[in-house]
């Protein structure tokens, strides 16, 4: 007899441009069914119905459901923290340290509080501070509070390598690793394209250049409107 398995439920807390990429993304993976919660009222409802109604063109049947109040989130396997302000023109992800403290603070107590067995995976900037300061708010074994940077930083560094060479980002391996910020230290030596070490095929002036323009990226990718 086949077993039924319940999909895992995920929670996103933030419905802005990362926490509604990151839902839809879910979703569309079938990863869990989601639910995003906002503060600002229809944004998290409207967003959820948009892509709840996005499954049968891309043939999902995760639940999308968006609210206010966290007993939606009650019971959540993960949840992704993305609420809080973005950087804007000439910010450092320092300077926003104190804004999302406050906010990141609340918005884990009241995750803790209907979701006490969750994984937390932080996403507000500054994210390795915000990462520890949910950690101290949670309560929660070390093991169950991660931050999401070293995928995104060490994706940026492939993609340049990509365009570089003119080679599919597939045959590329790369580790960035340290803080989410000007800190971060791509390793050059441990990334391979097909398994060669990128000093064996990029000059290393240019490689300092994407290794900068890595370091660089959230600021780049936000310029303004
Ligand atoms: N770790 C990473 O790799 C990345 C981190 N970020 C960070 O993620 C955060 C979100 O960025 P965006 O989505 O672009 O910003 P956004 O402004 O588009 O979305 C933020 C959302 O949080 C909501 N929010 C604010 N206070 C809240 C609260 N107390 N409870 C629930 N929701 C609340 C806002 O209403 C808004 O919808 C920023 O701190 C940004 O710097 C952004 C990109 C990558
Ligand atoms: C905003 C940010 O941290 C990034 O895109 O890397």
């Amino acid at each position: 007899m086949e077993e039924e398995v319940a999909r895992k439920k995920i929670s996103v807390i933030g419905a802005g441009n990362v926490g509604a990429t990151a839902a839809f993304l879910i979703a569309q993976k079938q990863l869990g069914d989601v639910v995003m919660i906002d503060i600002v009222d229809g944004v998290p409802q409207g967003k959820a119905l948009d892509m709840a109604q996005m499954g049968p063109i891309e043939l999902f049947d995760a639940a999308v459901d968006g609210d206010l109040d966290y007993t939606a989130t009650a019971g959540s396997d993960l949840v992704i923290i993305t609420s809080g302000s973005p950087r804007k023109p000439g910010m450092t992800r320092e300077d926003l340290l104190q804004i999302n403290a406050n906010i990141v603070g609340s918005v884990t107590e009241n995750v803790v509080k209907n979701s006490p067995d969750c994984i937390l995976m932080m996403l507000t900037n500054p994210l390795d501070i915000m990462t520890y300061h949910a950690w101290k708010v949670s309560g929660f074994p070390s093991h169950r509070v991660v931050g999401q940077a070293g995928v995104l930083d060490s994706a940026r560094f492939r993609y340049f390598i990509s365009l570089e060479l003119g080679v599919s980002v597939e045959d590329i391996q790369a580790l960035v690793l340290g803080g989410h910020g000007d800190t971060m230290v791509p390793l050059p030596r441990y990334t391979t394209v097909n398994g060669i070490p990128i000093p064996q095929l990029i000059p290393e002036d240019r490689i300092e250049a994407m290794a900068q323009r890595t370091r660089d990226g959230g600021a780049e990718n936000r310029q303004p409107p």
